[in-house]
């Protein structure tokens, strides 16, 4: 009971907030009459009242269905579980319970959700709807309740029920919208309803180790006091270096974990050494999908896809970024999917303010990093990426030198490295980190408010999961994207994206490109031929060098004189003594 009153008490929206008062004006207006005209007119309203802000976490107010929650509190009252009495006179919403199309239409056009597919799933409205519709473990909703996740987002209200009916799932919604929990919740469920079967039977693939650490991390606080039978508890591993060796060396038994989360190469490694068994797989999640069906890895993919031979296997794809060429394969690999939809495909998180500055060449970008700092835009935590470890290390170099708080993480650095950095940046010791794309996808910084592009990202969806680390769970955030004369093509897919986001792009900044300048931008290699980050002029470079040779010269001087000093001291100790 009290779990429940915990989660009706997160529903809090003032009665006279616009986008309440439309949605009750919706509601209403089915009794009406003139409904249909009166509804669309309404819809039309509320669709210019969302794409102002497609704010995926505040935004979404539902309709208010008194009349309907008083009759199933009457039909329910044999089973206390629900509480659907208070908040109707303290200027809150009932939390909604989607019982038919209609109610689901209108829910999905408050976050602009398109669903396609045989047979789509109801979406649940408040996560109330869990124990309604599925039963729903108390332990897993106590887990949420623990964790303050109250109201699902857009993408759990679509996804969780889809995964529950145990049906395959494309899902494309946009960075730091939930994704996570959005596969993790049914996924538990599934594994507690599945508690008989002993065996890996989760598997989630995440391209880096920084993602797939983070999702191990959500997964232990989601399964937290869950136990099974002979109090064995709900196994969720990372399978991590010691983790696969214990595997190979036989320490562990392969059948110990409920739920395995690991890089597709750390995976494949230890199936192909028989060290750990796919077959009973039930639940296979592809996060940050796009990447891992792109040419980096789709092979390790169709590996592990070939492996897992259960002819019962539940395939689900999630990103904040799915091209159609990763469509195609879904659709290819699948059975019978749901697609999901949510927001414009081709844009960016709403949340997030995007600019573009020119910096003419590249001594213009740290010049425009310095007048960022002096502004006063340069607002820590900040994040900027490179496109390479080479250029990386340069920048943070040069930030080194102007005292800046910075770190740098690419993958030359060690995993306790990364680790330790990503700590420090998390807990506000450190405020500017320098990367490349390692962690331009998922990681969940909580409160970045820049990122910088310091070298614009080579497709418009590396812009999307880069300055995605911004601007997520509801919050607001800035994205700054520097380019110069030799990215006059590549800046193009970004104002595409950031024309979809409903940002403005200085007319000048969008010209159309002549053949020719086309051919002469192509010729100079914009991504190869950069030239090296650093604002000292060559000469001074030059000076500074042979100034070190000399300090370096007169310290090695200084070192030999003071060797011959001790060994004749030495000597003439022994001649002294033979005297
Ligand atoms: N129902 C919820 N209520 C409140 N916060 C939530 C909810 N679900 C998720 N969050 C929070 O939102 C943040 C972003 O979630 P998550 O990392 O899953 O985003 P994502 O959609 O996977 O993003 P990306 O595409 O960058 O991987 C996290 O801090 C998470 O804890």
């Amino acid at each position: 009971m009290d779990i429940f009153r915990v989660l009706t008490r997160g529903a809090s929206v003032k009665k006279d907030t616009n986008a309440a008062k439309q949605l009750r004006d919706v509601d209403n207006s089915r009794n009406d009459e003139n409904s249909e005209q009166k509804s669309s007119n309404n819809l039309i309203k509320e669709d210019v009242q969302i794409t102002k802000e497609l704010d995926f976490f505040r935004n979404k107010r539902i309709v208010n269905r008194i009349e309907k929650q008083k009759e199933l509190e009457n039909k329910t009252s044999a089973e206390p579980t629900i509480n659907l009495t208070d908040n109707t006179d303290n200027g809150t919403i009932p939390k909604p319970i989607i019982t038919n199309k209609e109610e689901a239409r209108i829910l999905r056009n408050t976050y602009k959700g398109n669903i396609t597919g045989n047979d789509v799933p109801l979406p649940i409205g408040s996560f109330d709807d869990l124990i309604t519709r599925f039963s729903f473990d108390k332990r897993l909703l106590n887990n949420l309740i623990d964790n303050h996740f109250t109201e699902p987002t857009p993408i759990q209200s679509e996804a969780i029920p889809i995964a529950l009916l145990d049906r395959d799932i494309v899902a494309c919604a946009p960075t730091g919208s939930g994704k996570t929990m959005a596969f993790l919740i049914p996924l538990l469920q599934q594994i507690i309803d599945e508690k008989k079967v002993v065996g890996l039977k989760g598997l989630i693939i995440s391209p880096t180790k920084e993602l797939a650490n983070q999702i191990f991390l959500e997964c232990v606080k989601l399964s937290r006091s869950i136990f099974f039978e002979k109090k064995r508890p709900l196994q969720v591993a990372l399978l991590s270096k010691s983790l696969s060796a214990k595997l190979k060396n036989k320490v562990i038994s392969n059948s110990k974990y409920d739920i395995i989360i690991s890089t597709p190469l750390r995976l494949i490694d230890v199936v192909r050494n028989e060290s750990l068994d796919l077959s009973k797989v039930k639940h296979l999640i592809f996060d940050e999908a796009d990447k891992l069906f792109d040419k980096t890895f789709v092979e390790q993919t169709d590996d592990i896809l070939s492996s897992c031979t259960d002819p019962a296997l539940r395939k689900s794809m999630f990103s904040a970024t799915i091209p159609s060429s990763v469509e195609d394969i879904a659709q290819s690999l699948m059975n019978d999917p749901v697609r999901v939809v949510i927001g414009h495909k081709e844009a960016a998180n709403s949340n997030i303010e995007q600019k573009l500055i020119f910096c003419g060449n590249e001594e213009g970008k740290l010049i425009a990093i310095k007048q960022l700092t002096q502004e006063g835009e340069f607002k820590p935590p900040v994040i900027i990426f490179l496109e390479s470890i080479t250029r990386a290390k340069a920048l943070y170099h040069e930030m080194m030198y102007d005292r800046l708080n910075v770190d740098v993480i690419h993958a030359e650095r060690t995993t306790i490295q990364r680790n330790k950095i990503i700590e420090r940046f998390k807990s506000g010791e450190l405020w500017c980190l320098i990367c490349t794309d390692v962690l331009a996808r998922g990681v969940d910084f909580k409160g970045v408010n820049l990122v910088i592009n310091y070298d614009v990202p080579r497709s418009s969806q590396a812009y999307v999961h880069r300055i995605g680390r911004t601007g997520r769970a509801g919050r607001k955030g800035k994205a700054i994207t520097l380019y110069t004369k030799q990215d006059a093509l590549a800046v193009k897919p970004i104002i595409n994206v950031m024309k979809q986001s409903g940002c403005e792009v200085a007319e000048w900044m969008d010209t159309k490109l002549t053949k020719r300048e086309k051919e002469s931008i192509k010729k100079g290699k914009a991504h190869k031929d950069r030239l090296q980050i650093s604002t000292v002029p060559k000469v001074d470079k030059l000076k500074r060098k042979r100034k070190n040779e000399m300090i370096n010269a007169s310290k090695r001087r200084k070192e030999l004189e003071k060797g011959n000093k001790l060994i004749s001291k030495h000597n003439k100790e022994n001649s002294d003594g033979s005297n």
